[in-house]
């Protein structure tokens, strides 16, 4: 299956750079959502779920063709909840026609990532909304978090993802919350989840204990018991082969902030074809605006 990048005619870097700096603001507006954890995790996890359906072995799935609106994808149960980050974008699907709903989707995320302190994100326009059901991926292709690490290394294989680059994304968990209604699973309660930091390899490292409520088994922490831990999460020090991206990143922010950069970027692009040479644009922050 090829996907090929094309980019809507005569855009170029302003005019991205204005949708980014439209969703900046409107995420400026509404911090206090979510119990303060405002829309950058739901926008970020809209990114990683409309991309993360990719298989390497034969190119179906990705971002490509904004699918996540057709069944069956629309029915997997993974992707419940997404409505939220969908529906806060879809006023600049109208605002600017021209632009596809992967290319929104995926700078979406791109925009959480930078204004919430994160690192540049490399990004491409040129994903084409798609018509022709053929490609909507079936369900089953995003994570289950109750699995344990081999089977989280091997679904980030099928997208074509190492051990160093599968720890580097789920370190995303830094920001956001679980929501019982979209998952089963709940929390965290502490603070600073609307803050992209290495918080959650430094977290993880600590002492945690297994829930006791009548809710999917999750963990939490020995110190405060505010936040928490999915299973998958916890994979990621349990497995020889995770383990020790898991102390780099506790030890280096740079270090995560470089890598994370590096593999959300190749992430949000999954099994699209660029022409030759093609330069990925780097956003400015609002702030650098400001200046
Ligand atoms: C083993 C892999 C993963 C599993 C099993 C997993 C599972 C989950 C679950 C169950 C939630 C809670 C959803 C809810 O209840 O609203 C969640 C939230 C989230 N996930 Fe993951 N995830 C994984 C990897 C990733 C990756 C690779 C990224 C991004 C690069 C990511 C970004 C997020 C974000 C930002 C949130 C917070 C969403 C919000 O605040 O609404 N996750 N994840
Ligand atoms: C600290 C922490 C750990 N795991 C998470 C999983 C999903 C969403 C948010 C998380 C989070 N803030």
């Amino acid at each position: 299956v090829i996907k090929i990048a094309q980019v809507p005619e005569g855009k170029g870097f302003e005019d991205y750079q204005n949708v980014y700096n439209d969703i900046a603001a409107k995420i400026e507006d509404n911090l206090d959502f979510d119990g303060g954890a405002g829309y950058y995790g739901q926008l970020v996890r809209l990114s990683w779920h409309t991309s993360g359906t990719y298989t390497k072995s034969d190119n179906t799935g990705g971002s490509y063709g904004g699918t996540m609106i057709y069944s069956p994808e629309s029915f997997d149960g993974e992707n419940a909840g997404l409505a939220v980050g969908r529906d806060f974008l879809i006023e600049f699907k109208d605002k600017y026609p021209w632009i596809s709903r992967g290319d929104l989707w995926t700078l979406g995320g791109v925009v959480a990532v930078q204004e919430s302190g994160g690192p540049k994100i490399p990004w491409r326009p040129g994903r084409k909304d798609i018509y022709d059901r053929a490609t909507v991926p079936e369900p089953g292709k995003l994570p289950d978090a109750s699995k344990d690490g081999k089977y989280v290394r091997d679904l980030f294989k099928r997208m074509g993802f190492n051990d160093r680059e599968t720890v580097a994304l789920i370190g995303a968990h830094c920001l956001g919350k679980c929501h019982t209604y979209n998952s089963g699973y709940d929390g965290p309660w502490g603070p600073s989840f609307n803050m992209f930091t290495n918080d959650f390899y430094v977290r993880l490292l600590g002492g945690w204990h297994v829930k006791k409520w009548d809710g999917k088994k999750q963990y939490e922490d020995d110190e405060t018991n505010s936040f928490m831990m999915l299973p998958t999460d916890m994979a990621l020090k349990e497995e020889s082969y995770f383990i020790k991206y898991v102390k780099e990143y506790a030890k280096d922010q740079d270090l995560f902030f470089k890598d994370f950069s590096k593999a959300y970027s190749t992430l949000l692009e999954l099994g699209i074809s660029y022409p030759r040479g093609s330069k990925p644009f780097i956003f400015k922050t609002v702030d650098e605006q400001e200046e």
